[in-house]
């Protein structure tokens, strides 16, 4: 059996102001600050161990990851981080208010772009300074990887060969990873793992900072999922995810 533990970074300031964030690189706010240390103090109460750590190349999962790690007395574990388990790209959204663009091309389009499978949001230009190609971080990459944007499709696409690279190696040489990622690179993975079909990964919706207890077999089928945390807490930050996306 595997243990698998995936978190997503605590609350980001544009989680906050409730902006499309996509590769911005946003700090965590207060209280994602706040999420981070307690999901290390939930993982520690129920006795969970790590010995490999994967991160994105993004502050907020990099800062949640280490004070969980902090909170664990667990600095000191080696930290891989690549972009390819960075958000999904949210292309020319990124940056702008979700309820307004709700409001002005209408909720249905707005859950289209959110949650699709494979409809991408409208392509950041690659003149535009945000656009990853302008980013020395991702400077040692073919240009033609970068994405202008990115449909769930093509996060998983984006995602999976981390998974068969380097995650699924450690779990097969006995390694306890913690992976901390990102709301869409998560719903990637977490549909890969599960076998959710392209209609049932819309309605999964992953919580700030609520660590997600994953036993797999050792053909990686899901034996076990559970989040540690109260259910009643988790069960309100899913659905104030899913309410992002509304017309105010
Ligand atoms: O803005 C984003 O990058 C993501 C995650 O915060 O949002 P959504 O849940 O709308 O896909």
């Amino acid at each position: 059996m595997y243990q698998l533990v995936l978190v997503r970074h605590g609350q980001s300031t544009w989680n906050k102001e409730n902006r499309f964030t996509g590769w911005k690189d946003v700090p965590l706010s207060e209280r994602g600050l706040d999420e981070a240390k307690k999901a290390g103090q939930m993982l520690k109460a129920k006795g969970i161990e790590f010995d490999t750590v994967f991160t994105s190349v993004l502050r907020r999962a990099i800062i949640t990851s280490n004070n969980i790690l902090e909170e664990m007395d667990l600095s000191w574990l080696p930290v891989q981080r690549n972009y390819r388990l960075n958000e999904r790209h949210y292309g020319g959204l990124q940056g702008l208010d979700k309820s307004e663009t709700a409001a002005k091309h209408g909720e249905e389009q707005v859950l289209i772009w959110r949650r699709s499978f494979d409809t991408p949001p409208p392509a950041m230009s690659v003149d535009d300074p945000e656009h990853p190609c302008n980013d020395p971080r991702y400077a040692g990459l073919d240009a033609r990887a970068l994405p202008n944007a990115e449909s769930l499709k093509c996060t998983i696409d984006r995602v999976l060969p981390y998974w068969h690279d380097a995650i699924a190696p450690a779990l097969k040489a006995g390694k306890k990873p913690l992976v901390v990622a990102h709301g869409n690179s998560l719903r990637a993975l977490v549909k890969y793992l599960e076998n959710y079909s392209d209609e049932a990964i819309m309605g999964i919706n992953i919580p700030t900072g609520m660590p997600l207890l994953y036993t797999l077999d050792e053909n990686f089928q899901v034996v076990s999922s559970e989040y540690v945390g109260d259910p009643e807490e988790v069960a309100k930050l899913m659905a104030e995810v899913a309410a992002q996306g509304k017309a105010k």
